[in-house]
C-alpha cells in the first residue's frame, strides 16, 4: 500500500535524481536558508514539516520549535554537531547521517593533507607557478619524510582507521591512536597502539584529529596540548574546526612548536579573509573538501534520501544516528 504523501523540506541542494525520489512519494519544498532569498521559504515551510533532508545549516532547538510535526531529519553527513541531538532524542525526532560512504575519500583527502604539509607540496608548486624555480632548490626548501615517520590519530573510528589503514600499510609508518576504547581492527594488528592523548603527541610525528565535535571534544587542542607535542611535528585536522583553539595552534606555528598545520575544516566557515590561517607560510588550509568528489557526494547523497524515504514509510533507516548518546 503507498505511504500517505507527507511534506519534505530540503534544505540543501540535492542531486536531481535523488529530488525526483522523494517528490514521487512525497510534497517537496526546496529551501536552503544559507541562501538569503531563500530563507523566507524555509521558514514558512518549518511548521508543516515532517521530513527535512540537508546539511551545513543548524537545526538546533528554535528551528525545531517551529517545526511541531517533524518526525525525521536526513542529514547529508556523518558529522551530527550541527542538530540539536538531546532536544531530538526528547521529541522521538529520528537523525539519519551518512556514516561509512565517505570514510575513505575523508582519509584520502586527510592523507593528502599529510603529504602536503611534509612535502611543502602548495608552496613548492606555487614556487614554480610563480617563476621562483630559477636554480636547484636548497636545504630551506627540503621537506621531511612521510614513510616511517610515527602518525598519531586522535579519535579511532572509521575515518581515523582508515587513515591508519594508509599510513601503516602504504607508508610504513607506526601508529599510535587516542580512543576510549581498544580497537577492533585486526588489520592493524602489529601496527597501531593505543595510547593516552598525552603520550600520543609527546611521541608523534604527525598528530591527526578525527574526533566528532561534542562537549567533551569541543577546544580540545589549546596550548597545553600543542605544547606536548614534538618540536617541529606536523598537526593536521580532517574533522571540526572548533575541536582546535585557533590561537593557540597559531602561537605554537609561530613559536616553531609546530612546524606546519593541514586543515580542511576551521571555527568558523568560509574561513573569514581576515583569518590569519588562510595566509600562513607553513598552513595548507582546504575549504572542507573531505568528502567532496562526485562519487562520494552523490553515495551520500542516496544514503540520506533512502533513509529519508524509508523513515517517512515507518521503516527503520539503515543509518540512524543514536540521538541518546553522548556523542559518536
Ligand atoms: N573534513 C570532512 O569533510 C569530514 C568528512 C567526514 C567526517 N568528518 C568529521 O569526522 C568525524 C568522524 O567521522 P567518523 O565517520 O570516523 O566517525 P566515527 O564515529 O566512526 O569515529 C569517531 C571516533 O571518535 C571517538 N570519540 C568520540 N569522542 C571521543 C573522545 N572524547 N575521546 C576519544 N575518542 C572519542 C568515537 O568513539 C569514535 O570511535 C565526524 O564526526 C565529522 O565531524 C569530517
Ligand atoms: O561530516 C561530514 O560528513 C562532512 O564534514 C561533510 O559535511
Amino acid at each position: 500500500m503507498p505511504t500517505q504523501r507527507k511534506q519534505v523540506l530540503v534544505f540543501r541542494e540535492l542531486p536531481p535524481a535523488q529530488l525526483d525520489r522523494i517528490a514521487r512519494a512525497h510534497d517537496v519544498t526546496v529551501a536552503d536558508p544559507r541562501q538569503p532569498g531563500q530563507r523566507a521559504a524555509f521558514d514558512a515551510a518549518l511548521p508543516t514539516a515532517q521530513g527535512m533532508i540537508g546539511a551545513s545549516f543548524p537545526i538546533d532547538e528554535a528551528v525545531l520549535a517551529r517545526a511541531p510535526q517533524l518526525s525525521v531529519v536526513s542529514s547529508i553527513s556523518v558529522g551530527v554537531d550541527n542538530y540539536a541531538l538531546a532536544e531530538m532524542h526528547r521529541r522521538g525526532i529520528l537523525l539519519c547521517h551518512t556514516p561509512g560512504v565517505l570514510t575513505e575519500t575523508t582519509a584520502d583527502t586527510i592523507f593528502a593533507l599529510v603529504m602536503a604539509t611534509s612535502r611543502r607540496l602548495v608552496e613548492l608548486a606555487n614556487l614554480v607557478r610563480d617563476g621562483g624555480w630559477t636554480r636547484n632548490i636548497g636545504e630551506d626548501l627540503f621537506g621531511s619524510d612521510v614513510h616511517g615517520k610515527t602518525i598519531g590519530i586522535v579519535g579511532f573510528g572509521r575515518i581515523g582507521q582508515a587513515v591508519a589503514r594508509r599510513a601503516a600499510l602504504g607508508f610504513g609508518m607506526p601508529v599510535l591512536y587516542h580512543a576510549r576504547r581498544p580497537a577492533e581492527a585486526p588489520e592493524l594488528d602489529g601496527h597501531a597502539r593505543q595510547a593516552s592523548l598525552e603520550q600520543l603527541l609527546a611521541e608523534s610525528d604527525i598528530v591527526v584529529v578525527t574526533l566528532p565535535l561534542s562537549d567533551a571534544t569541543r577546544g580540545l587542542m589549546g596550548a597545553r596540548e600543542f605544547g606536548l607535542m614534538k618540536p617541529g611535528a606536523i598537526f593536521i585536522n580532517g574533522a571540526r574546526g572548533a575541536i582546535v583553539q585557533e590561537a593557540a595552534l597559531l602561537d605554537a606555528l609561530d613559536r616553531g612548536t609546530l612546524k606546519a598545520a593541514g586543515l580542511d575544516v576551521f571555527a568558523t566557515e568560509p574561513l573569514p579573509f581576515d583569518s590569519p590561517l588562510r595566509t600562513h607560510p607553513r598552513v595548507t588550509a582546504l575549504p572542507h573538501i573531505g568528502s567532496a568528489t562526485h562519487e562520494t557526494r552523490q553515495a551520500m547523497a542516496a544514503l540520506a534520501t533512502t533513509s529519508l524515504l524509508q523513515a517517512l514509510a515507518g521503516e527503520r533507516p539503515a543509518a540512524v544516528y543514536d540521538t541518546g548518546s553522548a556523542s559518536a
